[in-house]
C-alpha cells in the first residue's frame, strides 16, 4: 500500500478523507503559509508500551514511563498568504477533529490553540480567533527554522543533497560532525543564521533581496499569474540577452588577469542601459531567466561571505524559493563553489519550504500537556518507515509531488 497520501498540496481538498487528526501547527509567512499535521492511521490501534526500549522504536522510550503511540502520518500543505481564507477553510474543514490542544500557560478549557509560527502568527492572530474560535500559541520563527533544520539534517534519511552540473547527489550526515553549519532560508526575504547546536544559534545576517523579490519584480516585469509560471518562464529564457557579460565589455575575450571569463555576467540587467528597447520588447523569459540568476547569484555570495566570516564550510539552503528548481540551485552552488574556490558547498534540503513549520510542530513536544515526544518518534519512525516506502526511488532520492510522512506521536 502507498503510505504517503496527499502532501504538498497547493489547494488541498477540505473533503479528503482522512483518519482523525490530532496536531496541526502553522507557519504564517509573508508569502506562503504553510500547514503540518497528523493524522492518525484509521485502522491504527493505539499501544501503550513503558519499556526503555523497544524493537520497533529503539531509543524512544525513557525509564518506565508509559506512553501511547499514535501511528500516522505528516501531511504538508501550503497556502498563498493573500489567500489566508483558504487556509481558514481548510483548517476548519479539519476543526472539528482537532483535539482541543489548552495552551501551556493559559489552560482555558473551551478554548482550542495551535502552535503557529512566523509574522502571520501576530498578524493573523485575532482572524483566527475571530474566524476559527482557535488560538494562535506563537512559537519563534528562528527557533522554528533551527529546529526544523536540525530534525530534517538528523532523522531523516536522504534528505540533503548537492546539486552539481545538473545532477542531485544525496549525502550522508554523520550526526557527529553536523555543528557548525550556515542556514540560510530564502523565503520573502532572506535569514542567515548560524548553527552551533540544538537550539544553540545566531541570525548573523539576512538580505531583503530575497524571494519575495523575484516573485515581485517578476510579476511586474513579465505579467505572469503564478509563481509557477514565472519559474517556467526563467527556465525556458536566455539571460544573456539582457545581462551585460564581460565579454561584453572586452570585447569577446575573458579578463583572466582577475578570474573573470567572458561569460560570467559583469552586470544583471546591464544591456537594457544600451539597447534602446522598452520592457515589451524583451522576451518575458529572457528577464525571467535574468532575474531568476540575479536574485540567486547575489544570495549564494551573501551566503558564501557570511560562511567566510565564521569560517563554515557547509552552506544548507531552504524556504519555498528553491522548490528544487535546477537553475535556482544550480547559480547559488556555482555561485558559493566561484566565491569560496570550491572550500564551501551548498546544499539543499528536500523539504526545503518546511523548516519553520516542522519547527513549530516539534514545539508539542516542549509544551503540549500531553508531552508528546514528536522529535524522538518521529525520528526513529521516519527512519524506519522510508525503507518500505514504494514510492521512493532510491537512485535519483526523488519522491512523488505528494508525499506525507509516516510517523508516530508519542504521549504520555
Ligand atoms: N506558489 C507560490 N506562490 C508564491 N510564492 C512562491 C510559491 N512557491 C514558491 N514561492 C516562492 O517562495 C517564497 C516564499 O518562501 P517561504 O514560504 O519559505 O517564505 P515566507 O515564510 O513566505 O517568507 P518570510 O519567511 O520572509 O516571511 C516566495 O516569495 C516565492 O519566491
Ligand atoms: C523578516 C523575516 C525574518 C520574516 O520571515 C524575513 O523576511 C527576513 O529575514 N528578511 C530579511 C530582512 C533583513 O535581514 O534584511
Amino acid at each position: 500500500m502507498d503510505q504517503r497520501q496527499t502532501a504538498i498540496v497547493d489547494n488541498p481538498d477540505p473533503s479528503q478523507s482522512l483518519g482523525q487528526i490530532s496536531h496541526l501547527a502553522l507557519d504564517i509567512g509573508g508569502s506562503l503559509i504553510k500547514v503540518v499535521y497528523f493524522s492518525r492511521n484509521r485502522d491504527s490501534s493505539v499501544d501503550h508500551k513503558g519499556e526503555s526500549s523497544s524493537n520497533d522504536n529503539p531509543g524512544v522510550f525513557n525509564g518506565n514511563r508509559k506512553h501511547t503511540v499514535l501511528k500516522g502520518k505528516l501531511h504538508f500543505a501550503k497556502f498563498e498568504t493573500s489567500k489566508i481564507n483558504d487556509c481558514l477553510e481548510f483548517i476548519s474543514s479539519k476543526k472539528h477533529h482537532l483535539g482541543g490542544f489548552q495552551h501551556h500557560e493559559n489552560p482555558a478549557k473551551d478554548k482550542k490553540f495551535i502552535k503557529a509560527t512566523g509574522g502571520g502568527a501576530y498578524k493573523f492572530a485575532e482572524l483566527f480567533k475571530e474566524k476559527l474560535g482557535i488560538g494562535l500559541d506563537k512559537e519563534d520563527e528562528m527557533d522554528c527554522l533551527v529546529a526544523g533544520a536540525n530534525f530534517l539534517l538528523k532523522a531523516v534519511p536522504r534528505e540533503v543533497y548537492t546539486y552539481v552540473d545538473g545532477h542531485k547527489e544525496f549525502l550522508q550526515i554523520d550526526h557527529n560532525d553536523l555543528y557548525p553549519y550556515l542556514l540560510v532560508n530564502i523565503g520573502s526575504g532572506v535569514s542567515m543564521i548560524k548553527v552551533d547546536g540544538d537550539g544553540k544559534f545566531e541570525r548573523v545576517s539576512g538580505t531583503n533581496v530575497g524571494g519575495g523579490t523575484f516573485w515581485g519584480l517578476g510579476r511586474l516585469l513579465t505579467r505572469c499569474k503564478s509563481f509557477d509560471e514565472l519559474l517556467e518562464l526563467s527556465h525556458r529564457g536566455n539571460n544573456r540577452v539582457i545581462d551585460m557579460l564581460v565579454g561584453d565589455i572586452y570585447g569577446g575575450t575573458d579578463y583572466s588577469k582577475i578570474g573573470l571569463s567572458s561569460t560570467t555576467i559583469a552586470s544583471s540587467f546591464g544591456k537594457a542601459i544600451s539597447d534602446n528597447k522598452e520592457i515589451d520588447d524583451y522576451k518575458p523569459e529572457d528577464v525571467a531567466r535574468s532575474l531568476l540568476r540575479m536574485i540567486s547569484n547575489n544570495i549564494g555570495q551573501i551566503s558564501y561571505l557570511n560562511a567566510l566570516r565564521f569560517g563554515l564550510k557547509r552552506i544548507f539552503f531552504g524556504g519555498f524559493f528553491i522548490q528544487g528548481h535546477p537553475y535556482t540551485m544550480d547559480t547559488i552552488s556555482v555561485a558559493v563553489h566561484f566565491w569560496s574556490k570550491g572550500e564551501a558547498k551548498a546544499m539543499f534540503l528536500r523539504h526545503e519550504g518546511f523548516l519553520g513549520v516542522l519547527g513549530a510542530f516539534m514545539s508539542y513536544a516542549k509544551h503540549s500537556l500531553d508531552d508528546s515526544v514528536v522529535n524522538q518518534s518521529m525520528q526513529s519512525l521516519v527512519n524506519g518507515s522510508y525503507a518500505s516506502d514504494t514510492n521512493y526511488n532510491p537512485q535519483n532520492g526523488d519522491w512523488s509531488d505528494n508525499e506525507s510522512i509516516p510517523c508516530s506521536l508519542y504521549t504520555a
